[in-house]
């Protein structure tokens, strides 16, 4: 079993105590409480190559990264960075992470948040919204075409923008398919962990250029936001490299600084 099918299980585990504990209907009517998503298509259409920043704890590939005592306290400092978008990670056995985490996000900054989990169910859409989220992932390798389909329409008619995750050429037709606007390729493989950062530059040809192209994964710094911008990156998805350091606003502003260098802007 790979480890993505082992992560799916565990989703699917903790996704079912928690449909048990709390029924759908009740999230459509707390949903009915919280402001409409922003619109993050717009965010990350600014020009330059913008900076999505991810909270994230620990995970399959690294095992432990960062305590995160306060995600809160991080968000702050990854908005006060420039980050476009905060990614928070929910998923809990291999990523440590919650939607609690996600909420306490919300309640601190006001900059967009990306729901990060394996979302395999309309409910987890219903979730994120409750908890905050504006966007949510979407893994083109996790879902079967149909439930793909369906979740990027249902994620739109709840107002949450769909974030597509590739990793192969193959994988964007599925993308391009299911009518995604917003496409990530992954420079993880999701099967064997290896990170090829070479995979956005073959990868992104086959992505059209009305869609938002983000490159996932392997950003250590400035130089690494640069080669993706080179091979036509809208913009990077960062975590290890932020919550590992120990200047996280400074290492966003950096990144940010560089994808709003002149030669960037107005590329599209
Ligand atoms: O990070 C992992 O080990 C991992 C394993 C299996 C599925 C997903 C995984 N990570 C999710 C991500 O894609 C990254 O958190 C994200 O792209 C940021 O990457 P990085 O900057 O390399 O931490």
């Amino acid at each position: 079993m790979s480890v993505l099918d082992e992560i799916l299980d565990g989703v699917r585990d903790d996704l079912a105590a928690r449909q048990a504990q709390t029924p759908l209907e009740r999230l459509k009517e707390m949903a009915a409480a919280v402001p409409r998503p922003q619109d993050v298509v717009a965010a990350l259409r600014r020009p330059g190559v913008q900076v999505i920043a991810e909270v994230k704890r620990s995970s399959p590939s690294k095992g432990a990264l960062s305590a995160i005592a306060d995600p809160a306290a991080l968000a702050k400092d990854y908005a006060d960075g420039g980050a476009c978008l905060i990614s928070v990670l929910t998923e809990r056995r291999r990523f440590s992470g919650s939607l609690e985490d996600l909420a306490a996000v919300r309640a601190a900054v006001p900059t967009p948040l990306l729901r990060k989990d394996f979302v395999v169910s309309s409910y987890q859409l219903w979730e994120a919204l409750v908890h905050g989220a504006d966007a949510v992932l979407l893994i083109v390798a996790a879902l079967e075409q149909d439930a793909l389909v369906s979740l990027v329409e249902r994620a739109e008619s709840l107002g949450l923008t769909p974030l597509v995750e590739v990793h192969t050429e193959q994988e964007v037709e599925r993308a391009l398919a299911a009518g995604a606007t917003v496409i990530g390729v992954n420079a993880r493989d999701l099967t064997t962990l290896k990170v090829d950062r070479d995979t956005f530059a073959r990868v992104a040809p086959a992505i059209p250029d009305d869609r938002i192209k983000i490159a996932e994964s392997g950003v250590r710094g400035p130089h690494d936001l640069l080669a993706y911008a080179g091979s036509g990156a809208d913009a990077v998805l960062v975590g290890e490299s932020l919550v590992t350091g120990r200047h996280p606003r400074t290492a966003v502003a950096d990144l940010v600084t560089a994808g709003a260098h002149p030669a960037l802007r107005d590329r599209r």
